[in-house]
């Protein structure tokens, strides 16, 4: 068996509460979370990892703007915080991978790439900003943040709390893909997609320019996993599994439904936007252009969730 599965690592999933952004915490969670694709690998699967970046690049553009607030230190744009947490994060799970494989015995290369992701500057997601990003406020904190950030927006992110928000153009393509499948042909494990790759537009005379946005990591790795020929996705996040009802006394878990099943439920409202809904419409995406299986869950559960016996899987 050498069935190629992508592997997706939520950003939350690596910064686990408030208390744990710090970049050695961050390290201890990618060490936990690279064993299980470790004992993917071991099982025989080919695996591509990639990674969403969603506090960490909030954390990087906060540090840049207490900074020039301070001492007048040049910001950073937001697309060199992208380029800069998908190299960071990159670093991360290639260091802490090439580790666990070597521990095991298991003689496989790794390589992180910096991935651009081409989106269109009209994208209607420019006006509408809708992608958490840093860390979580209560409400009077949020308040008071836009009193001094009138251009700011926030939003609530599914009964965790409020956090500021940032435009979210879908990708359309990814520009190392060539790169990346021929890593995949040659054996390589590749991160890939980081924080749902670096946005550029394609100018005039094919010139690339980088745009001030975070794409979903979700529907970056969705479009890798089609243009690769993945046969299964694998989102990992902070729960176990799927919920209808998610936060209410009357909560249920999803262990297997259909694209049809799915469907219902995205009409019925259960996945808000900017946390699940963007994995359930990547999901379907990926499902609707090829992809076999999707499977949500949390990083501990990953070898139990390929054999079938824990996370949600959505099948055709
Ligand atoms: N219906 C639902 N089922 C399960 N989790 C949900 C649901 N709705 C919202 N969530 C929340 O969404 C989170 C996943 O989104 P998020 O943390 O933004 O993703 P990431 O792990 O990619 O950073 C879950 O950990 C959970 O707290
Ligand atoms: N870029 C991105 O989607 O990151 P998260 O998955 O961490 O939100």
């Amino acid at each position: 068996m050498n069935k190629l599965v992508i592997v997706a690592i939520g950003g939350n999933s690596l910064v686990k509460d408030s208390g744990s952004e710090s970049i050695q915490s961050q390290q201890e969670a990618v060490a936990q979370t690279v064993e299980h694709i470790a004992d993917m690998i071991q099982e025989g699967y080919k695996v591509v990892v990639t990674h969403g970046n969603g506090p960490q690049v909030g954390f990087t553009l906060q540090r840049s703007e207490i900074a020039n607030e301070v001492s007048g230190m040049p910001a950073i744009p937001l697309v060199n915080c992208v380029a800069d947490t998908q190299g960071g994060i990159g670093y991360l799970i290639q260091q802490a991978l090439i580790n666990e494989l070597t521990k095991r015995q298991i003689n496989k290369k790794v390589v992180s790439v910096i991935t651009q992701v081409e989106i269109n500057e009209h994208d209607p997601n420019f006006i509408n900003p809708t992608k958490p990003v840093g860390s979580f406020f209560t409400k009077e904190q949020a308040e008071a943040m836009l009193v001094e950030h009138p251009d700011w927006k926030m939003v609530e992110d599914s009964g965790r709390g409020y956090r500021r928000v940032v435009p979210s153009p879908k990708p359309i393509d990814i520009v190392e893909k060539e790169a990346i499948k021929s890593l995949i042909d040659n054996d390589y494990v590749v991160i890939a997609v980081g924080g749902g790759g670096i946005p550029v537009v394609k100018k005039e005379n094919n010139v690339y320019e980088g745009v001030d946005a975070v794409i979903d990591k979700d529907f970056a790795t969705s479009l890798l996993a089609a243009q690769v020929n993945a046969d299964s996705l694998i989102i990992t996040t902070g729960v176990p599994r799927v919920f209808i009802n998610f936060g209410k006394p009357e909560q249920q878990a999803l262990e297997e439904i259909t694209v049809e099943e799915t469907k219902q439920h995205v009409q019925d409202n259960q996945f808000p936007p900017g946390s699940m809904l963007p994995k359930i419409e990547a999901s379907l995406s990926f499902l609707e252009n090829g992809g076999h299986r999707v499977i949500i869950t949390n990083p501990e559960s990953l070898k139990e969730a390929i054999n079938n016996q824990a996370g949600t899987h959505i099948i055709n």
